[in-house]
């Protein structure tokens, strides 16, 4: 297959620049000074056995890919960011390309079936970081994901194989699955702690708002009638797969390499926000995801330090 990937920022530009490494033609699709750093020298992957060039093209549009019928999409832009992807997509790139949307939260599946009747799910454990243009560094090695896909809303097909296989190849853990939006669920829980991650100051307090907010979530999920991989099984799945590389000192994830870049938004209203909102779709008080939500936003909209807001004033109001 060859692969467009839309989005070649933390996991997008591992997962591009790893599939790159193992010979598959990669278009990454960036923009700003990442896309022009790209462009001048490269995408530069900091994996666990070195820093890599990986010279493949890229462009800030789909109207600039050269397609073929064997091109598959890997959406790997953050959620609040699909839509505007998902547009210039529908735009330039055939109707019937697979869109594979590699993304956290469980929002831009729809989004994308609404655009693409092949419209592909995985689940995203692949911790990495961006924060330099030019530069994505994978936290993880030798194995530096676990990529599970299944195609959406559920089942598996020829193109579940094709990339599951491709990714195998390269050295990324990957498995079809019949109930990828179930393991995404699950991994949504995981990301509920995301918000408290970029926005309070470590310690006690925000350990256990993070664990509030995700106590709330399951619940919320449950009500929903959404179901949800086990956390046994979860983590049966993962088992010791993903080794942390001892020569990184531990940054942070994705919400707070946004507030950490000053990027000016983030994901929240797709992972706490996610718990919001179906809430209020089943007339659940969501007093927990809510905060985390407001302080998130509260940062990305006054240009706030990330984890500079104090865990204990939430507690003590809940
Ligand atoms: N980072 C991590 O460790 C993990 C992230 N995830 C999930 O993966 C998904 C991607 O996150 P991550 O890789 O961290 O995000 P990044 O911000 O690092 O990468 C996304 C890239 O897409 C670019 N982009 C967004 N919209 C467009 C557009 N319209 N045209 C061109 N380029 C665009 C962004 O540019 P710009 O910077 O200008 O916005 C950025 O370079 C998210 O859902 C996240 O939650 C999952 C597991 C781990
Ligand atoms: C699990 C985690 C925190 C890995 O980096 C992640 O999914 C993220 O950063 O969004």
């Amino acid at each position: 297959m060859r692969y467009v990937v839309y989005g070649a920022g933390a996991v997008g530009g591992v997962v591009g620049g790893t599939l790159a490494r193992a010979g598959h033609a990669v278009t990454l699709v960036a923009r700003g000074a990442h896309l022009e750093a790209i462009r001048a020298e490269g995408l530069v992957l900091d994996a666990g056995d070195g820093r890599h060039r990986i010279d493949t093209p890229a462009t800030d549009t789909a109207a600039e890919v050269r397609w073929t019928d064997d091109t598959v999409v890997l959406l790997a832009v953050k959620s609040h960011q699909a839509s505007v992807a998902l547009a210039d997509l529908r735009a330039h790139a055939p109707a019937d390309v697979p869109v594979v949307c590699a993304t956290n939260g469980i929002a831009t599946e729809a989004a994308a079936l609404r655009l693409f009747a092949r419209t592909y799910a995985v689940c995203v454990m692949l911790p990495a970081t961006h924060l330099e243009p030019g530069v994505v560094v994978a936290s993880c090695h030798p194995t530096p994901a676990i990529l599970d896909i299944g195609r959406f809303p559920g089942g598996t097909d020829e193109t579940t194989a094709a990339v599951s296989a491709d990714l195998g190849v390269a050295g990324i853990a990957s498995e079809e699955r019949d109930d990828i939006m179930a393991l995404k669920r699950r991994k949504l829980v995981m990301n509920l702690g995301n918000g408290v991650d970029a926005s309070f100051a470590q310690g006690e307090a925000a350990d256990e708002l993070a664990q509030r907010a995700q106590e709330e979530g399951e619940q919320v999920l449950a009500a929903a009638g959404l179901t949800v991989v086990t956390a046994a099984e979860d983590r049966a799945r993962r088992g010791s797969i993903l080794q942390r590389r001892t020569d990184l000192e531990r940054r942070g994830g994705s919400t707070w390499q946004s507030l950490t870049r000053g990027t000016g938004d983030s994901e929240i209203d797709y992972l706490a926000g996610e718990v919001v909102l179906q809430g209020r779709l089943h007339g659940v008080p969501t007093p927990v995801n809510d905060a985390v939500v407001a302080a998130t936003r509260l940062l990305t909209a006054t240009g706030g330090a990330p984890r500079s807001l104090d865990a204990g004033e939430v507690l003590a109001r809940l």
